[in-house]
């Protein structure tokens, strides 16, 4: 490289040899990105023994380079360990290119605005499921709500309902759940420095994460054999319901030779929203909850909104949302709060570049950390209190912008934040309209108050606390206790 070319951006000094990596631990890595960009400001460089790393720490960084320049941001690096385990042909390990394009291409569409208008009655239907099981075992919690989340996806990707814990699609999702949960963080695993790990024996030190990926490859195998099986079966017996799988397999089948992807290639593409949607929407409403033990206050005024637009004769539906302007600061400010997906999904730049006088190589890993650019300084007041007041119009409130790149940048933005949005709104609007979700009193009389503290991983979420919840009166319970049928959306 000339010697002529911009400096690098700043960065933490560093390890002549191997760069960074002592300094950065495996956890919490986002905090400390946030932390560093105090003082080296929010274009960040780093380095992993040989490969640059560019942190960026603001939403107007993110948006000049990942999205403004998105032809050359777009690629991702190389996560090995997810394709040991068997993500092969999933859309967020694919470099930019021809195949990602295609992936984008039977993506996208499956998954627009319009589309997601479509797959409303599943999230109203699927909420109102969740509502009975929290009355009926509210200590479940958290696994219900990865019930709803899972479900939600099952049906949108397969055209599948599990009515019972002994369906085989249970098993299948918490196999492939722990899989993607456990594997190390991505494209920062010794295994991603140094690839001959992979054939090591499984005592080599260094080895852990790649023996995990072996041993977890059966959930992933399942995960991509199973629903099609099902799926196949279903359509050869007349009794398929309509969903993603369905759509491109009929698509295949109609015309095989011009088809432009190949059966491997449509398994993992209906993989992907498993992959990409379960966990992180879990996690979103586990955060919900927690702001919602942690702050009455905040209940009650949605509530009070609530009662005064819907009533209490029926629960909120999807119209009902824009005459709802508290509960939306709800759901917003849980997004926000605590980002679930804290450090995004890691891009590759394929050329050289120069940003604001700073140098930018070709090859660099380029992490947009999500929880720095939603604890902003410069945007939000006092960024780490839940405060939804915040997004109100003075004076009321402050004013302030809904977060931003939660979802991703460019080319390479999340095609399942419609459906996402609305899986989390009308649980956010349902669980208030019916429940008050309190604090515990321990047995000496006192409150027990859920410590603030979130798990590290590609999603982050709350670490277990309690809640006690009770319907906020008779009405809210009959609405709870009401028949699920189809006609009532
Ligand atoms: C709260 C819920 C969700 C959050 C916070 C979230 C967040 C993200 C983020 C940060 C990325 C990386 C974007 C980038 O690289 O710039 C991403 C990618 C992706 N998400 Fe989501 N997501 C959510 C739900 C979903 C759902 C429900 C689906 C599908 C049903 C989905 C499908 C995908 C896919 C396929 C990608 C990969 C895109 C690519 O590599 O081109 N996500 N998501």
């Amino acid at each position: 490289r000339s010697k002529n070319r911009p400096p690098f951006p700043p960065g933490p000094p560093g390890d002549p040899l191997i760069g960074h990596i002592r300094l950065v631990p495996p956890d919490n890595q986002e905090l400390l990105f946030y932390q560093w960009g105090k003082t080296y400001g929010d274009v960040m460089h780093l380095r992993f023994l040989h490969r640059d790393v560019i942190v960026l720490n603001s939403v107007k960084a993110a948006v000049e380079l990942l999205d403004k320049r998105s032809i050359i941001y777009s690629d991702r690096p190389w996560f090995p360990i997810f394709e040991m385990m068997g993500w092969i042909a999933t859309i967020t390990f694919i470099g930019y290119g021809k195949r990602f394009q295609r992936h984008r291409r039977m993506i996208h569409p499956y998954l627009t605005t319009n589309k997601c208008e479509g797959y409303k009655l599943i999230q109203a239907r699927e909420a109102r499921v969740l509502l009975k099981n929290l009355l009926a075992d509210e200590g479940r919690r958290d696994d219900l709500l990865r019930l709803y989340a899972t479900s939600v996806i099952l049906q949108v990707a397969y055209g599948q309902q599990v009515s019972s814990n002994d369906d085989p699609f249970v098993k299948i999702t918490l196999d492939a759940g722990y899989a993607i949960a456990n594997g190390g963080p991505p494209a920062s695993t010794p295994v991603d420095f140094f690839p001959f790990l992979r054939f090591m024996p499984s005592w080599f030190p260094g080895c852990h994460y790649a023996n995990f990926a072996r041993d977890n490859k059966f959930a992933i195998d399942a995960l991509m054999n199973y629903p099609y099986e099902k799926v196949t079966q279903q359509m050869a017996e007349g009794k398929v319901t309509h969903s993603f799988l369905s759509s491109q397999l009929e698509a295949l089948y109609r015309d095989k030779e011009n088809h432009p992807n190949t059966l491997d290639e449509i398994k993992g593409a209906a993989g992907v929203m498993f992959l990409a949607g379960s966990d992180t929407t879990w996690a979103t409403l586990s955060i919900f909850f927690l702001a919602m033990v942690l702050h009455p206050e905040y209940q009650r005024r949605a509530q009070a909104e609530i009662d005064a637009v819907v009533g209490t004769d029926r629960l909120p539906d999807f119209s009902d949302r824009k005459s709802l302007p508290f509960v939306e600061c709800i759901y917003q400010e849980s997004l926000r709060w605590n980002s679930a997906v804290p450090l995004g999904v890691a891009h590759r730049v394929l050329e050289d570049d120069v940003y604001e006088g700073m140098f930018i190589p070709k090859g660099a890993l380029i992490i947009p950390n999500a929880r720095a650019m939603t604890l902003d300084e410069n945007i939000y007041t006092n960024p780490s209190e839940f405060n939804p007041t915040r997004y109100l119009p003075k004076p009321d409130g402050n004013n302030e912008p809904y977060p931003n790149g939660l979802f991703g940048f460019g080319r390479r933005i999340c095609p399942g934040r419609h459906l996402a949005g609305n899986s989390l709104w009308i649980v956010v609007a349902s669980v208030l309209a019916t429940f008050d979700v309190k604090k515990v009193i321990n047995n000496d009389g006192k409150e027990d108050i859920p410590v603030i503290a979130f798990s590290s991983g590609v999603t982050s979420h709350p670490h277990p606390f309690k809640t006690h919840m009770g319907p906020r009166g008779e009405q809210a319970k009959k609405l709870i206790l009401q028949d699920i049928v189809e006609d009532m959306y």
